[in-house]
């Protein structure tokens, strides 16, 4: 069983289930996908759809895996190959960029592109289908082989190139129905499959012919209206028959698949959803993936799944514990901003609600851990959540006042320096920045020692971390503070810029 907290997952979970990431404040991903192609997608071109872009860019990045070799799937390799023919299209930049303001140390670019996936299915769908997410994926430091298929190969080369992904025939026929029920095909980048020229009298207009006449639903209409030959997707009955590839996988088992997606809705979805999950989870040998599950959570507010909260009547308490493991403290939480925002994502998981969690820790102590209590008034019954026995861990090891832009002027209170011989303060900064994405390497500022605070068991230590620049590659990123003893070390991790008083 899960027990809190695991950072990589923690983070994920909180961008799947509240659709928000702690670093930039209430903010929604699943809006893009608000009606699969909203106002957001209008703006930048008639034809484009934010949900079609993130499946798309899903299948391009795992469709080099090469399964039996254990190597490539969804590992966000196409960062490094967006440049590639087989990658033509705003879909795979544009999927970066959105995705790009949630990537940090604690997740991949792979599993945000997972997310993506997830969210666009889910919106596209209307919370038909929702695929289920797990985490763990890695980055690719560099472009992985070519190999995603293209509509003007043959049938052989489509089918041995799906075997190499995992896929066998009907799979791959459903796989492509699936991909190809949203968005379409963009004559701008490809004029020999949609030849009319696109508009030019200024108005954003990627001249798109989509695949069926209900691109914003994700629906088997794609199958019926390619079974009732009334199909206008430019991949399966356009003017130039050597780019029909969606005709020639579509017929590759007889017409078996399609008909049998095309006769049932139901059918489709679940067929969808499993071809998706696979699509997902499809990674090099040597990455585990592990479950994402709702969890309760503390990140200065305490958030409650509003499951356990019985009514008006319903208090909580958090109970904490000494550094000595002895209780120590029980405060009341209060509600703060209320409960998660009306998810424009179907099906969004849990609501939860914040309650503000102000203990005030006596300087002489610290807390290691608490448990919360959930009473119900009306009933009587109280329940204690106790993170599988050992109570949810909390550091109060180090505390953090200072920061300015492009430098970090720190202090942090180190409880009993005594036992620690160095504390660093450690920016993680992207290793290369000019490159798109790249793992974060950590900078690491050892801390001076300031002295002890007379009546407490604290010491001040401070130092400044300044950005090597330039200003347009700096990051906000998270940083850590750490202590290192030779019995223990003690940390501070994944601290905000934001709400930190500016010096
Ligand atoms: C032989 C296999 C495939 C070929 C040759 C193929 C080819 C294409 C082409 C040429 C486009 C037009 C792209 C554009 O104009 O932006 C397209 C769009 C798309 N493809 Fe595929 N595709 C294949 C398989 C798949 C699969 C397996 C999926 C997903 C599971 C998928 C998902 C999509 C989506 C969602 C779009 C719409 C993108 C948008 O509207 O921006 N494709 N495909």
């Amino acid at each position: 069983n899960y027990i809190w907290p695991d950072p990589k997952i923690d983070e994920l979970e909180k961008l799947l289930y509240e659709q928000e990431n702690p670093f930039d404040g209430p903010g929604s991903l699943a809006s893009f996908v608000d009606g699969c192609s909203g106002p957001a997608e209008r703006a930048l071109g008639i034809g484009r759809s934010f949900g079609a872009e993130w499946i798309r860019n899903a299948y391009h990045d795992m469709s080099t895996a090469d399964v039996s070799a254990g190597t490539g799937g969804l590992d966000a390799s196409i960062v490094f190959e967006m440049d590639r023919l087989e990658n033509i299209g705003d879909a795979f930049q544009e999927t970066l960029n959105i995705f790009k303001g949630n990537y940090n140390n604690r997740v991949s670019m792979s599993d945000l592109f997972a997310l993506a996936t997830v969210m666009a299915v889910g919106g596209c769908s209307g919370g038909k289908v929702i695929v289920p997410l797990k985490g763990g994926r890695v980055d690719a430091a560099g472009p992985g082989p070519s190999g995603v298929p293209e509509p003007q190969q043959d049938l052989q080369t489509h089918t041995a190139s799906f075997a190499k992904q995992g896929f066998d025939t009907s799979e791959m026929i459903a796989l492509v129905a699936c991909g190809h029920t949203v968005g379409g095909v963009h004559g701008v980048d490809f004029p020999k499959i949609v030849p009319n020229p696109a508009p030019t009298d200024g108005a954003k207009n990627d001249n798109t012919v989509t695949f069926d006449t209900t691109t914003d639903s994700f629906d088997n209409i794609v199958a019926k209206e390619f079974i009732g030959n009334v199909s206008q997707n430019p991949l399966a009955f356009g003017q130039n028959e050597t780019t029909r590839s969606d005709f020639r996988i579509f017929n590759a088992d007889g017409g078996d698949m399609i008909s049998q997606m095309a006769t049932s809705n139901d059918f489709f979805l679940d067929t969808c959803n499993t071809m998706f999950e696979r699509m997902i989870n499809t990674v090099p040998s040597n990455v585990k993936l592990v479950d994402i599950k709702p969890q309760e959570n503390l990140t200065g507010v305490i958030r409650i799944v509003d499951e356990i909260i019985n009514g008006p009547g319903t208090r909580i308490f958090v109970h904490l514990k000494s550094r000595s493991g002895d209780p120590m403290l029980v405060a009341e939480a209060t509600t703060s901003r209320g409960q998660t925002g009306g998810c424009s994502y179907p099906n969004c998981g849990p609501s939860f609600t914040y309650y503000t969690f102000d203990p005030k820790i006596p300087t002489k102590h610290g807390i290691s851990s608490f448990t919360v209590e959930v009473a119900d008034s009306q009933t009587g019954r109280n329940e204690s959540h106790d993170n599988g026995g050992a109570g949810f861990p909390l550091q109060s090891s180090i505390t953090i006042d200072g920061i300015n832009q492009m430098q970090l002027n720190l202090t942090a209170a180190v409880l009993y320096a005594e036992s620690f011989t160095d504390v660093f303060l450690i920016v993680p900064q992207p290793s290369n920045k000019s490159a798109p994405i790249s793992p974060w390497t950590r900078e690491e500022i050892s801390m001076q020692s300031l002295g002890k605070v007379d009546g407490t068991n604290y010491t001040l230590y401070t130092g400044v971390w300044q950005s090597s620049g330039p200003t347009s590659a700096a990051t906000t990123h998270p940083f850590d503070i750490v202590a290192v003893g030779s019995e223990k070390t003690v940390s501070s991790l994944f601290n905000s810029w934001d709400g930190i008083p500016r010096v």
